[in-house]
């Protein structure tokens, strides 16, 4: 029996960013490991026109959600959404709402945040600090809390080089920077930005940091710990290997390059072949953040405890080896009217990027607009590569150097667990597949993203060879056009364009005078 599994039922657990990736999968996993839990409160906006209740019914009947339907068929009288959007003061929670959560809550895992790269200080402070802050203040007052999760990222701290599992504090302090995002105008706060970031790249590692050290300040004496994971992946075995079946920010970054990749949209990247790829798949996150939750509330560690969940230092794959496995598997299983053959150049050098940028992506995009164009359809191609070429640039840093994440704690929960546990909450990414892992990613984008038919797969391998002698063609021409321009332009050319004719003659003479010979 898992002691973990056991754990939760009864238990009644509050879920911020259900909706989101990693929410989507951790209410999954907990409801089909303790299905006797009492209640998950998730507090939820209403989005997109859709209400709570429209959009918790549409993650229930999500293919993730499938498995649990069948262990816990009421999963829907088990999930309790209430309205809240963490902007708001008290996050605009009612009173009779908040009473329930405050009375009944045993556990919280706080997994919402802002993770777009491209947001404002003010707003990702908000999400990312003053909600985590508001968020402890509600956790604090509840009697029955026996354990608070907060999750942040591996990449808190990625100004350095070695991290370790402890808090890093930053040189200004969040409640500091809370007040002045108060009184500042916007003009001024993207000002000062870059100068409060410092070496981090963007606004979400800065505030994530902000939210790390609010946790430490007003931790009073709760339960509380910390998970760090480094770029999340879709499911590698749990409910099943890939889902992407969720609408979010991490797509773009993960299934949209890989789609971008299999289209021949994105042929060339500026990353370091031999830098690691720190993915790291969701399912082994949440099984990480349910054994923390477990542990935490058991074992009350004194402090608050770190715990990175990484994949570098147990089992490193590198982004050459990725790309490497990423088009192999488009070889196999080629995407449907790819725009151009998939193709991977990696390239470290800031020249190389920017003629790729205008050879490789920009021209075929103004050449397939002008098609369009030509062919009375909308032109949409150049702002579709630009917006691409935009997210490349925002990861670049990310996919040019390597960081050493410390796994002490991890390691140790790892040796707490009955074997039971080890294998129901398994977290240890030693024993995953790359190869495998992203083969099943690269499928996954295939078959429940773009819902291709495998049955399509020889009509697309026919597509991608037209494609091929396209390209040949194409280059042939150009080549052609270019040596003529120059034999009118160039003496020396035109002598050596005689000399490879008058070769090429004797060459054939020769040939055809042997050949008969021989008859
Ligand atoms: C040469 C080829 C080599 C092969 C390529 C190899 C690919 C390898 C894949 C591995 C990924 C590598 C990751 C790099 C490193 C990242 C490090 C991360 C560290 C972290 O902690 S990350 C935390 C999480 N954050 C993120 O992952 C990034 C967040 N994303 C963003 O910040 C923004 O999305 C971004 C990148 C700034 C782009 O913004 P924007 O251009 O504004 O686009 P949108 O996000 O608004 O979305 C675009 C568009 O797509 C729609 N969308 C989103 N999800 C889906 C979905 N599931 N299905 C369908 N459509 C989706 C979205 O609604 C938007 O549509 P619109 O109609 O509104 O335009
Ligand atoms: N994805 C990754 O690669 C990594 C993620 N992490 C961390 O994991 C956690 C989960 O990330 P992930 O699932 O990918 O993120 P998503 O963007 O997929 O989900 C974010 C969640 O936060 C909710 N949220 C955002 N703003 C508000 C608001 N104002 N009020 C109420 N809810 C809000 C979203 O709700 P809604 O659906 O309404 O927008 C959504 O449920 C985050 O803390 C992130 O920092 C860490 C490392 C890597």
């Amino acid at each position: 029996m898992s002691m973990i599994a056991a754990f939760y039922g009864g238990k009644s657990i509050l879920i911020t960013g259900a909706t989101g990736f990693m929410g989507k999968v951790l209410m999954e996993k907990l409801f089909r490991t303790s299905p006797d839990l009492k209640v998950i409160y998730i507090l939820v906006r209403p989005k997109a026109g859709q209400t709570l209740q429209q959009r918790v019914f549409q993650i229930l009947n999500s293919k993730l959600f499938e498995k649990v339907k069948e262990v816990c068929p009421n999963v829907h009288e088990k999930i309790r959404a209430i309205y809240a959007d963490l902007n708001q003061n008290d996050f605009g929670i009612s009173k009779e709402d908040m009473q329930e959560l405050l009375s009944c809550t045993n556990i919280i895992f706080h997994c919402a945040a802002t993770v777009r790269f491209d947001d404002t200080l003010r707003h990702a402070v908000q999400l990312n600090v003053t909600a985590t802050q508001q968020l402890l203040l509600m956790a604090s007052q509840m009697p029955k809390l026996e354990a608070f999760i907060h999750i942040s990222t591996a990449f808190s701290n990625c100004n350095l080089k070695h991290i370790d599992e402890v808090i890093y504090p930053c040189p200004v302090e969040p409640k500091k920077i809370i007040d002045s995002l108060e009184w500042l105008d916007d003009a001024i706060i993207d000002e000062i930005t870059p100068k409060l970031i410092g070496d981090r790249p963007n606004t979400y590692t800065y505030t994530k940091a902000l939210g790390e050290m609010v946790v430490q300040q007003e931790s009073g004496n709760m339960n509380i710990a910390i998970i760090r994971p480094s770029i999340v992946g879709a499911t590698w075995q749990e409910p099943f290997p890939f889902d992407d079946t969720y609408l979010s920010p991490s797509y773009y970054l993960r299934s949209g390059l890989i789609f971008c990749a299999g289209k021949g949209f994105l042929r060339a990247i500026k990353a370091t072949p031999m830098a690691v790829a720190d993915l790291i798949p969701v399912d082994t996150v949440v099984n990480l953040t349910l054994a923390v939750g477990w542990y935490t509330a058991v074992h009350r560690p004194k402090s608050t405890l770190v715990y990175h969940c990484t994949s570098g230092n147990f089992n490193p794959c590198n982004w050459g080896k990725m790309g490497f496995q990423i088009l192999a598997t488009f070889e196999k299983i080629p995407l449907e009217r790819a725009f151009r053959r998939p193709y991977a150049d990696f390239t470290t050098n800031n020249f190389t990027t920017q003629y790729r940028n205008a050879v490789s992506h920009r021209a075929p995009a103004i050449i397939y607009d002008f098609y369009l164009r030509l062919t009375g359809r909308k032109p949409r191609m150049t702002k579709l590569m630009n917006r691409l070429l935009r997210t490349v640039s925002m990861m670049e840093y990310f996919v040019n150097q390597s960081w050493e994440w410390s796994t002490y704690n991890t390691e140790m929960l790892m040796s707490e667990l009955s074997p039971e546990d080890q294998r129901v909450f398994n977290f240890d990414v030693r024993q995953l597949n790359w190869l495998e892992y992203i083969e099943n990613y690269v499928l996954g984008v295939k078959k429940y993203l773009l819902k291709e038919d495998m049955a399509g797969i020889p009509e697309a391998k026919q597509h991608l060879k037209r494609l091929r002698n396209i390209h040949y063609l194409f280059n042939t021409a150009l080549f052609l056009i270019a040596w003529r321009l120059l034999i009118a332009r160039s003496q020396m050319a035109r002598n050596v364009w005689f000399f490879i004719v008058s070769f090429c003659y004797k060459f054939l003479s020769y040939f055809r005078a042997s050949s008969t010979l021989k008859v």
